[in-house]
């Protein structure tokens, strides 16, 4: 089989190594979290595919490295018109396949991709390289040079929108590209290498490879001809691909998970700080910038919570494709059973359950209440590791200090959300938090301009705007001397 119709819309099955579909002998079972359907079989790569398509992108990489930029960024503008004409299937597609809401797709992600292709090709023709210095009398002059085949791995929560992130600045910077992407996601990957096919990509420029993080995923990321290799999941997986990739000194980027911090202080505008707590449902929890530890000062933890409940019983759980559905399911049934497995320990630990506390009998399958608990210890597993499911814990503060020693006490440090009504005290508490990004009095404000990562373990390097050019190029300094022509 090398073909699956998937809510209507035809998706080719196989691999995409060197402008050709590629089959594999085996292949595994894709299956929609909203009903547990097959809805595909895909191509089951390995060993010779990982090679297969790390060969085709080298071998593609020196004529796409001398394309000129404004020919490179003509091309990722003519993908991101193909990601816009398909918006609709690739929407449809993407919720089958990983059971987020359709609406955010077709009017959230699915644009977002088309944008992040734009958004990487204007900076590399506008915005890259007219920062010429000078030392006594010599010219320094900076270059973001292309660095080779990228392998970038991606997990199943965003699929394509976190794809692209990294595919656009790759190729902009004149790389080529083997994507893997989640095996419980595989479709838009495939879409998307049709899309790029159309807008005129040369063949081997752009590979996908299908199949198992541990048997093509290993593969790809212990070849000693990559490059690059991008990756954003989980911990212990970013450990395995860390110590592969050192073998061949291969720079690696990682984008890990996180246990954020909300602190809500009594100077808050709590409606605002309860609607903000509310959010981190969304995807149904598996996002990992979601803010899953509430932190509340002692004095407005009642009313805090009052809010917060009232508000959460509202959230409409159901099918995705619905327009009026705010919580869908979660990926897969191992995952749930993992999600079900926290909460169901936390409470044997004597965790008090506010809201939700287990899957939703009502709707079956995959579903899964949104939750929230409190009478958590600091150093419990609920507190200290990351659920990726809609479980937020609440605990309380009595002041500033305790509240920045909370919020800082764990291993990871990708985001913290700050909701006060005090300008000093955002000033004095955003500069003591441990975190990649910052939010205050507000949540998911996201711009490629800005620096993307984690500290401590979520994460190693920072993607977006510049930061992503200097990952994924070969930085050079040519210092010229003022009578350098004689
Ligand atoms: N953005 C994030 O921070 C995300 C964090 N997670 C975290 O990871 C947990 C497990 O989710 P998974 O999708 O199973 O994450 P994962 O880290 O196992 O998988 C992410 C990607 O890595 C690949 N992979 C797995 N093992 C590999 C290996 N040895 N070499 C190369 N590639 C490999 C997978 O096939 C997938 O494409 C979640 O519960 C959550 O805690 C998951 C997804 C996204
Ligand atoms: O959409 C963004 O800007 C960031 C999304 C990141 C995730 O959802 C993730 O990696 O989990």
């Amino acid at each position: 089989m090398t073909e699956a119709t998937v809510a209507g819309v035809a998706v080719d099955t196989r691999h995409w190594i060197g402008g050709e579909r590629v089959g594999s002998a085996e292949t595994f079972a894709d299956v929609s979290p909203i009903d547990g359907s097959v809805v595909a079989h895909i191509a089951r790569g390995g060993a010779a595919e990982a090679r297969a398509a790390v060969a085709a992108a080298r071998a593609a990489f020196p004529a796409w490295a001398a394309t000129p930029p404004a020919e490179r960024a003509r091309l990722l503008h003519a993908v991101a018109d193909g990601v816009e004409k398909r918006l609709a299937e690739l929407a449809i597609v993407e919720t089958t396949d990983n059971g987020a809401l359709l609406r955010s797709h077709l009017r959230g992600v699915m644009p977002r991709v088309a944008h992040n292709l734009r958004f990487f090709a204007d900076w590399l023709t506008d915005r890259l390289g007219h920062g010429d210095f000078d030392t006594r009398g010599h010219n320094n002059h900076v270059s973001w040079d292309p660095a080779g085949p990228c392998v970038l791995i991606t997990p199943w929560n965003a699929p394509l929108m976190l794809a692209t992130w990294k595919i656009a600045p790759a190729l902009a910077a004149g790389n080529t590209v083997v994507l893997k992407p989640a095996e419980w996601t595989p479709l838009t990957a495939s879409l998307f290498a049709d899309i790029t096919a159309e807008a005129g990509l040369p063949a081997g420029v752009f590979n996908v490879v299908q199949g198992y993080g541990e048997e093509v995923g290993a593969a790809l990321v212990e070849d000693p001809d990559v490059r690059r290799i991008s990756f954003t999941g989980s911990v212990p997986t970013a450990k395995a691909i860390g110590a592969a990739a050192g073998a061949n000194l291969t720079p690696t980027s990682l984008e890990l998970g996180g246990k954020s911090p909300l602190l809500v202080f009594a100077d808050a505008d709590l409606d605002l700080a309860a609607d903000l707590a509310v959010e981190q449902y969304d995807n149904a929890g598996q996002v990992c910038l979601a803010a899953t530890r509430i932190l509340v000062e002692d004095s407005v933890a009642e009313e805090f919570t009052a809010k917060f409940t009232e508000r959460a019983a509202k959230l409409v759980q159901g099918d995705p494709r619905d327009e009026a559905t705010g919580i869908g399911p979660n990926i897969h049934a191992e995952h749930l059973a993992r999600v079900d497995g926290f909460v169901q320990r936390a409470v044997a630990a004597g965790a008090s359950v506010v809201a939700g506390g287990g899957p939703n009998e009502e709707l079956g399958g995959l579903f899964y209440r949104p939750t929230l608990l409190t009478g958590v210890a600091q150093d419990s597993e609920i507190v200290q590791e990351e659920v990726f499911g809609p479980v937020l814990t609440l605990q309380t503060f009595a002041d500033e200090d305790e509240a920045v020693t909370l919020a800082n006490d764990t291993r990871f440090g990708l985001a913290a959300t700050v909701a006060t009504g005090d300008r000093d005290r955002a000033a004095r508490v955003t500069e003591r938090l441990v975190a990649g990004t910052v939010w205050v009095n507000c949540f998911f404000v996201r711009d490629l301009q800005a620096p993307f990562g984690g500290s401590r373990h979520s994460g190693v390097g920072r993607e977006g705007g510049t930061w992503s050019f200097d990952f994924y190029c070969d930085v050079k300094n040519t210092v010229t001397a003022p009578n350098g022509w004689r």
